[in-house]
């Protein structure tokens, strides 16, 4: 007999279980050796300059510095590590390098000449709409995004923004119905979920001009699953491990949580599925008109250039809406947050506004109660309220508010609701930024959040200082020759239309701009975010409307227990943020407590919002 018989056959060694051992070895002995040529390829890669930047230690010979990412707050520890490491250092995730740029120089030129974003983007895609389907966001096929980009781009012009605007005063008609609502209930609101209704709808509404979108099926649990879904995929984007779990067929069989997110996908997928088949539906819209369901209804296959089925459309329509409101909902409410932190500065913004006549008493009326739906309730009941267009500021208005934009830029500056964006892969050949060049297949990390919260590139990074927006409205571009040289041309000029102005427009071709630009909570070079008019205007409406109204808190129960922390483990630290700048009137929140409470999705995201809301006297 030979040695294959002896070892195939149930008479060897280990009788009837000899096959299966010999199969298991072979399956190891494979994989050993699979795992041996990846370590020869990256050991025997050129490394270019990349042997020179510095590194962190390593917690883990074999994973590298994933312990350090898995952490919840690890933007934190990236910024500590660029405290200790510098503005450009190395971090390698298993056998992939990753440069971590903190530079606004380095990060300007990547992001302008580097295209091809990572697969991270792509599996993000996935996890939110399901295999397979991928848009412009996650798509390394540079034809898609350039086919999208500039079909949708137009999408975000100023007099489509104006148009979308109507959707928006409604839509904040009916957060306010809720808040005075849970407010009157319960003593304190639950900011979030109304934030990110509110925001949905304006999205579906105001961009896809869906009529009455809280009536569709499946309304009121869609944010809370994609929000679900996002959490899940950034949480696999920093553990490979979890992310080839996920998709196996009995992940949902072992993990409740991974059931629920299916179930969450099933129910996005159908809503999102409808939509785009809405869409589709419409007669074909006339050339002028430029609205997103118009230019979506118009986008053509990128490579056949035939009409889009409601299947193939369905990528774009849900990373849209994905895209729209939770960042949105997170900055006005981490607006919210600040407000309550930092008082004075909540007064100076409500004055100006009050001074300004801006959302003022006849902004906001009651709806007379609808007779049926009065019926058989007890006890009194609180008439809606909606915006009288006619006593609203438009989004010019807005712009021009020099106290409101200070203080919104400098919420973006601290608390970047995109606050670990934007990742780049170097292409097949090495690429040279700022004279050094880094081999094929690198990821590039221009991380927002070190960029913004870098001692090396602000003054006083860590102190919520909206000042320094009234000083220099042009302090979103680099100045010292260590940030990158020469200074760069504001983008407005500046005053008139308030600093808040200077992170530019949608770019629909925007041509490579390389300027070292320090405040990027919308990205920079060509996928800069397209949506950037839209969603800055619906901030400052929603926080203008709700400063004015009212006195902001926080309630002293909101749940303040860093999340981060309870995973332990560390890597740089912390990044210091002490500002010390007050405690909000008698709640226990301090400016230290800030950092903590971010914890990162696709954004950073806060735990729970809980707002005591005072009515402001006129
Ligand atoms: C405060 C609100 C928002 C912030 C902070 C924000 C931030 C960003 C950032 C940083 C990027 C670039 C990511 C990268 O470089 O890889 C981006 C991309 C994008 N954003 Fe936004 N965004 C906001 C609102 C919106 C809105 C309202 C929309 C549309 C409804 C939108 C749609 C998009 C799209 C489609 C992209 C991908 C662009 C491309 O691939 O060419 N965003 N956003």
């Amino acid at each position: 007999m030979g040695l294959l018989d002896t070892f195939y056959s149930t008479k060897g060694p280990l009788g009837v279980w000899t096959p299966v051992v010999v199969v298991l070895l072979n399956a190891l002995g494979v994989a050993l050796g699979l795992g041996v040529v990846q370590l020869f390829k990256f050991l025997l890669k050129p490394q270019y300059d990349l042997a020179k930047l510095p590194q962190p230690p390593v917690a883990d010979w074999v994973l590298g510095h994933v312990k350090h990412l898995l952490r919840k707050d690890y933007h934190r520890v990236i910024l500590g590590w660029a405290k200790q490491y510098g503005r450009i250092f190395k971090l390698r995730i298993l056998n992939e390098w990753t440069v971590v740029i903190t530079d606004p120089a380095a990060a300007a030129q990547v992001l302008a000449t580097v295209p091809g974003r990572t697969h991270n983007y792509k599996h993000i895609d996935e996890v939110l709409g399901g295999p397979g389907k991928i848009s412009m966001f996650g798509t390394p096929d540079e034809v898609h995004w350039r086919n999208a980009r500039k079909a949708t781009a137009p999408a975000f012009s100023m007099a489509n923004v104006r148009r979308y605007y109507g959707g928006v005063l409604s839509a904040a008609g009916e957060l306010l119905s809720r808040l005075e609502a849970e407010q009157g209930a319960l003593g304190a609101v639950d900011a979030e979920p109304l934030l990110q209704r509110l925001m949905l709808r304006a999205t579906l509404e105001g961009l896809y001009e869906v009529p009455d979108a809280t009536a569709l099926p499946g309304f009121d649990e869609l944010a809370s699953n994609i929000l679900l879904l996002m959490a899940e995929a950034n949480a696999q984007v920093t553990d490979p491990l979890r992310a080839f779990f996920y998709f196996t067929p009995i992940a949902p069989l072992v993990s409740k949580h991974v059931a629920r997110c299916r179930a969450a996908l099933k129910q996005v997928v159908m809503f999102h599925g409808r939509t785009a088949a809405r869409i589709l539906a419409r007669p074909e819209p006339s050339p002028d008109n430029t609205l997103l369901w118009a230019c979506l209804h118009r986008l053509r296959h990128p490579h056949t250039g035939r009409k889009l089925t409601p299947g193939q459309l369905h990528p774009e329509v849900g990373m849209y809406t994905a895209a729209g409101f939770d960042t949105t909902a997170s900055t006005v409410g981490w607006c919210m947050y600040a407000a309550s932190l930092w008082p004075e500065q909540q007064q100076a913004v409500a004055a100006e506004l009050r001074a300004a006549g801006i959302f003022g008493p006849a902004a906001v009326v009651e709806v007379a109660a609808n007779a049926e739906e009065a019926e058989g309730q007890s006890g009194p009941r609180r008439p809606p309220l909606r915006l009288d267009a006619q006593h609203c500021p438009g989004p010019e208005e807005l712009a021009k508010l020099p106290r409101l934009n200070a203080f919104i830029n400098e919420v973006m500056r601290m608390f970047p609701p995109t606050a670990v964006s934007a990742e780049r892969l170097t292409p097949d050949e090495p690429v040279t930024i700022m004279g050094m060049t880094f081999p094929a297949k690198t990821v590039l990390w221009c991380i927002t959040y070190g960029i913004h919260m870098s001692d090396a590139n602000w003054e006083d990074a860590a102190k919520f200082k909206p000042e320094r927006w009234l000083e220099d409205p042009r302090c979103a571009f680099a100045k010292s020759p260590g940030a990158g040289g020469a200074a760069a041309a504001p983008a407005t000029a500046g005053g008139a239309e308030g600093p808040a102005a200077a992170i530019g427009g949608a770019a629909e071709e925007e041509p490579p701009n390389t300027a070292p630009r320090r405040f990027v909570p919308f990205g920079q070079g060509p996928k800069n975010c397209v949506g950037q008019n839209f969603g800055i205007t619906v901030v400052r409406a929603v926080v203008a409307l709700l400063l004015r109204r009212y006195h902001v808190d926080l309630h002293p129960d909101m749940d303040t227990s860093p999340e981060g922390d309870k995973l332990g483990g560390g890597g740089g630290g912390g990044d210091g943020n002490s500002s010390g700048s007050g405690q909000a009137g008698g709640c226990r929140h301090s400016a230290e407590d800030t950092a903590r409470l971010t914890h990162v999705a696709v954004i950073t995201k806060l735990k729970k919002l809980r707002l005591v809301l005072q009515r402001r006297d006129d």
